[in-house]
């Protein structure tokens, strides 16, 4: 049982695997990175014969199949909200501090909050189209559009909003109002 659970959520390109990753370095051992999205990866890559590893990296190999993944992943949350959230934690490791490096819906919050309520902190990672538009995000109808990309647009009740954009702080200073929250928790 982790004592802590940081959740990340920001839109395409935002840089929510920068910056988890980075945090991941500095945390050592102490941490373990969930993904969400692993399982449904995994599943999709198993049933269509892909390579599961391009399909976690942040290649244009993901892209292709972005669609069709969200699809299917929408399908099997409208019988089971929780079933994603609950397969990625299922698969983690016993550890100190959980990074889930990709909220997406209201329902992810709902259900981390149901299962791991007193452990949470939210942190929403913000960036500007432009800065987004230069690592690569290129605003595609039926993705950006939809409530994988909007559903926590509206949602306000963060415990940390990072600016990733052209305005943002330097990496470290980034890095240490993460740590700010994990102070009191471990
Ligand atoms: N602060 C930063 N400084 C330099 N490069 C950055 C920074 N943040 C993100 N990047 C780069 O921008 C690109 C996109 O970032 P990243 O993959 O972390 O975004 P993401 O939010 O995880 O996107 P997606 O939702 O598509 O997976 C990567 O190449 C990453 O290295």
């Amino acid at each position: 049982m982790p004592k802590i659970i940081l959740l990340f959520s920001g839109k395409r390109k935002s840089g929510k695997d920068f910056l988890t990753d980075h945090l991941q370095k500095v945390l050592n051992d102490k941490c373990e990175i969930i993904k969400i999205s692993h399982p449904i990866k995994s599943y999709w890559a198993k049933e269509n014969n892909l390579n599961l590893d391009e399909l976690l990296s942040a290649s244009k190999y993901k892209e292709q199949y972005r669609l069709d993944m969200l699809k299917w992943s929408d399908e099997m949350r409208g019988k089971d909200y929780g079933c994603f959230c609950r397969a990625a934690c299922q698969n983690a490791a016993d550890n100190t501090v959980w990074i889930v490096s990709d909220i997406r819906r209201k329902t992810d919050m709902k259900w981390f909050k149901e299962n791991y309520g007193p452990l949470l902190k939210t942190i929403r990672i913000t960036a500007d189209e432009e800065t987004r538009k230069e690592r690569g995000f290129d605003f595609q109808a039926g993705i950006d559009d939809v409530a994988s990309e909007c559903d926590l647009d509206d949602y306000t009740d963060w415990d940390l909003v990072i600016d990733n954009g052209r305005n943002r702080q330097k990496l470290e200073d980034q890095i240490d109002s993460i740590l700010a929250l994990l102070t009191y928790g471990i």
